[in-house]
């Protein structure tokens, strides 16, 4: 209900050159009577079995895009009526998102109630499995861009077709124009936040200014994104009389410690910046996670806007409110779950990113994929040539889908309580080689890419999957001109090193392997496994 089934299923059908039919609506032109009115006069049974004699009908027909009501999944014929003769589409949306879309909608007979939302929860809990059951395909519809929706839709559908035949190859390409802006959605209730995607956002005043309170605002940045982009953000924000400061920290991982969030601290106090003081991180993932824990905690907490400016903080880090400094016995040790207010992925960025920050942030691109989304996962492969050429629209696309998956996690599981451990694939071997070289000496993405070759070799040695993902995984990353052989630390170093992970319990070492490629499993490894990969992963 309120998934966006009509909207997505009248576009679909003209892209794929179908006929388009809403079995309500069907409904509707046959009885001459409204949805709620049948309900009202005949009841919830009654209608139930017009519909399913309606879907039956339609399921006799070729060439064409259904969009059922909602509940139609509930009669078993109807069902198996769709799994058979259909590609079934499972559109899911959270109850707060459809309760934000349904709220002025009186055509919606079962919301007429006093707790509409207590009525969608009991909704979603009867009807989730049966959509899950009938489902080829589930979309994640928190995304505001109809548009990306149905290209992803177009991906999986032509993936699909690839299955069921050899030889095939994946012509759907998503379409993502350079110049658009795209605006997504971290969807947490009342600390959701949008993300907007796209060139020259650093120009906007009026957008970036819409997320500050107060009139005071410290920018934190460092000393290589300052002379670049540090007067014109400044400028962006200094309208209506606002008192725009900046911190300028040092560049590198080294640096994302207490010193310099003491750094942040002194400054701000030395500004007098109350709570109503606006924070604003320009800049990679450290200046984010820094800004982000200050912000979290000076005076208990004080709003702050994440301006990423490297492909790995675009892609990932700006995302999911994860803030926190590093610890010189364990990465990302010290910290505090802090969502920022908004997200602004500026991309023209991009264009003064050095090619070894590039290829750091490509290994958190291919994380999204292999984790969650095999046909991205796939589109990687096929577009790594014109990602690593800085192709506008690839980077725009790869960072879009990287925000759409992670959000979509996120909005799950904010605190890490299971799944959003799966975002840290890669993670437990990469943060291994971080700490255990020295803070700074791999770039975090250099790390994770690594980290990945080895978790596939683990996931490989477990029985989840088979050398040749292992070495597409291997072949891929080292395209992306990220490491695929480790450090040699020593094996009692490396243990050491993974036994201070935040993923762990009860002093068992967790990994997120791949269970198969785009689907992932949290779990422990028998030590002569472990030890396995760790040899072959050396180099
Ligand atoms: O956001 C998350 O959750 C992630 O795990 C994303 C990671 O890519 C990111 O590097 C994160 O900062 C790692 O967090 P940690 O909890 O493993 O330190």
């Amino acid at each position: 209900m309120g998934a966006g089934k009509t909207t997505i299923g009248r576009i679909l059908a003209r892209k794929l050159g179908l006929r388009f039919v809403d079995s309500d609506h069907e409904i509707e032109a046959r009885t001459g009577a409204s949805i709620p009115l049948i309900f009202e006069i005949e009841g919830e049974p009654s209608f139930r079995r017009r519909e399913a004699e309606v879907i039956r009908e339609l399921c006799g027909q070729e060439g064409l895009v259904l969009a059922t009501g909602g509940g139609a999944i509930l009669n078993a014929e109807s069902r198996a009526f769709l799994k058979e003769r259909g590609t079934v589409i499972y559109l899911r949306a959270s109850v707060s998102n459809i309760l934000a879309r349904t709220s002025h909608d009186k055509n919606r007979p079962l919301l007429q109630t006093a707790d509409p939302r207590k009525k969608l929860e009991e909704l979603t809990a009867q009807r989730e499995p049966h959509y899950l059951e009938v489902a080829d395909i589930v979309i994640d519809t928190g995304r505001p861009n109809v548009q990306s929706m149905v290209q992803t839709i177009l991906m999986q559908l032509a993936s699909l077709e690839c299955e069921a035949s050899p030889n095939c190859v994946i012509h759907a390409e998503p379409s993502m124009n350079e110049q658009s802006k795209m605006l997504l959605s971290v969807d947490l209730d009342e600390r959701s936040y949008p993300i907007t995607i796209g060139p020259d956002l650093l120009f906007d005043a009026d957008a970036l200014v819409r997320h500050v309170s107060g009139n005071k605002v410290a920018i934190v940045t460092n000393t290589t994104v300052a002379p670049l982009y540090l007067e014109r953000l400044q400028t962006a924000l200094s309208g209506d009389g606002r008192d725009v400061f900046s911190i300028v920290l040092p560049d590198g991982e080294e640096y994302k410690n207490w010193a310099s969030l003491m750094q942040i601290f002194d400054a701000l106090l030395a500004n007098k910046c109350d709570r109503k003081t606006t924070l604003v991180a320009l800049g990679g993932g450290v200046i984010g996670d820094l800004t982000g824990y200050a912000a979290a905690s000076y005076m208990r907490g004080i709003g702050f806007v994440q301006v990423p400016t490297t492909l790995l903080s675009q892609v990932d880090s700006s995302v999911g409110g994860k803030t926190g400094i590093n610890h010189p016995l364990g990465k990302n040790m010290i910290g505090a779950f802090y969502q920022p207010r908004a997200v602004f992925a500026d991309t023209t960025t991009l264009d003064t990113l050095p090619a070894r920050e590039l290829s750091a942030g490509l290994a958190e691109v291919i994380k999204h994929g292999a984790i969650i989304d095999s046909v991205f996962f796939d589109w990687i492969e096929a577009n790594i040539g014109k990602l690593m050429a800085r192709d506008k629209g690839a980077l725009a696309y790869a960072i879009a889908r990287s925000c759409e998956i992670k959000a979509d996690v996120v909005r799950q599981d904010e605190r890490e309580g299971g799944l959003r451990a799966i975002l840290n694939f890669g993670h437990t071997f990469g943060h291994a080689i971080e700490a255990g070289m020295g803070y700074g000496q791999w770039l975090h993405g250099e790390a994770v890419g690594c980290g990945m070759v080895m978790a596939a070799d683990l996931s490989c040695r477990m029985g989840h999957i088979d050398q040749a993902t292992v070495e597409r995984m291997r072949k891929l990353v080292a395209a992306a001109g990220l490491p695929v052989k480790a450090p040699d630390l020593g094996t009692a170093r490396w243990l050491e090193l993974m036994e201070v992970d935040k993923k762990n319990e009860g002093g068992a070492i967790k990994f997120i392997l791949l269970k198969p490629l785009g689907s992932p499993a949290i779990t422990a490894a028998p030590q002569e496994l472990l030890l396995a990969t760790l040899a072959a992963g050396v180099a």
